[in-house]
């Protein structure tokens, strides 16, 4: 039977834009539910303060210091991780600090296999009403930490028109997040039912124990909460129809990474395609993968059954070679 995973979700959002305000909500919540938060802060300036505003609502609070958990203090993020108690109920919240690159560090945690035991992450962001793109250079930055965001949470509803605050919740649904606002309890119930088993989206087998076993290919209707998939690849592809299945891929996969095999028998190769690009780079690997072939999808709301389609054609030209 497959070992659960602790289910990991990353809250992102812009400098002062009401992280710590919503963890301080939602610790209780879950807490209520039977979970045991662990949460993992990252804010340079602020770590030691909030983790004391945080102390009281969890005993499992650990300050990061370095400067940015998608860049620089990525060792210390993993060694966080690594101390997580592997106790029921555990689930982890990383607060990532006002400026993280969300991508970045969304790849992160999904490719990396210090995070090996870890569901694939799950983003909330946080979201101002009030200064919603209203940051000059700064709205760049702002819409960037959204594109991986499944749920978003609006913050200082109370200080804006109503006219306004819908205006932001339409903007932001339209990025693709899942909205919440107001009520702390429909996201701490969200995020609490997020069981570990069903954020295996790898391939399920017979010993599944979410599913019972649909066979290869299964996925579970919850998948898109995930800012990220994996998926395992036969173990031969053939070069063209992988590069052009990674090529079509739907809109929402914002950036695609893999390791696979090539009918010539050769090196095996690391695949990947960037946001803004379509064709992929495809290059051998001169030490043997710690993976067996795989593909590691991202994006918020990846449409998984589309995606799935595609795959099995791809072993469809393998299998008929
Ligand atoms: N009126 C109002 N104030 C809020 C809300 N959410 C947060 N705040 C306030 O906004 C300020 C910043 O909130 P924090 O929760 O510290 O924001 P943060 O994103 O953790 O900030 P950094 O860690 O510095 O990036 C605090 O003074 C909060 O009390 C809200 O929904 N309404």
């Amino acid at each position: 039977m497959k070992q659960a995973r602790t289910p990991l979700v990353l809250l992102i959002g812009f400098l002062g834009s009401g992280k710590t305000t919503l963890l301080e909500k939602l610790l209780p919540v879950l807490g209520g539910m039977g979970r045991r938060p662990h949460v993992i802060l990252n804010d340079y300036k602020n770590a030691d303060v909030d983790s004391a505003r945080l102390a009281a609502l969890t005993d499992l609070v650990e300050p990061i210091h370095g400067s940015c958990v998608c860049c620089d203090s990525r060792d210390e993020l993993f060694d966080a991780l690594e101390r997580v108690p592997e106790e029921e109920g555990t689930m982890v919240l990383v607060e990532a600090n006002g400026t993280t690159d969300a991508l970045e560090l969304v790849e992160l945690l999904a490719m990396d296999r210090r995070a090996g035991r870890f569901s694939p992450p799950v983003q909330v962001s946080t979201v101002d009403a009030n200064r919603w793109q209203r940051r000059l250079w700064h709205n760049r930055l702002e819409r960037s930490q959204l594109v991986t965001a499944g749920l978003a949470w609006v913050t200082r509803v109370d200080e804006v028109k109503p006219e306004r605050r819908d205006q932001v919740v339409a903007a932001l649904e339209k990025m693709g997040a899942e909205i919440y606002h107001g009520e702390v309890a429909p996201l701490a119930e969200r995020l609490g039912s997020m069981d570990a088993p069903r954020a295996v989206v790898e391939s399920h087998g017979d010993d599944c124990e979410c599913c019972g076993g649909h066979g290869h290919g299964h996925h579970h209707h919850s998948d898109h909460h995930f800012a990220s998939a994996e998926r395992s690849l036969p173990p031969v592809v053939d070069r063209d129809a992988l590069v052009s299945l990674v090529a079509e891929m739907p809109d929402e996969v914002v950036r695609v990474k893999g390791v696979c095999f090539f009918e010539d028998g050769g090196a095996p190769h690391l695949f990947q395609r960037v946001e803004g690009e379509r064709k992929p780079t495809v290059i051998p690997l001169e030490v043997q993968p710690q993976t067996g072939p795989v593909m590691v999808l991202i994006g918020a709301r990846l449409p998984m059954e589309e995606i799935d389609a595609q795959l099995a054609t791809l072993a469809a030209v393998e299998a008929a070679d």
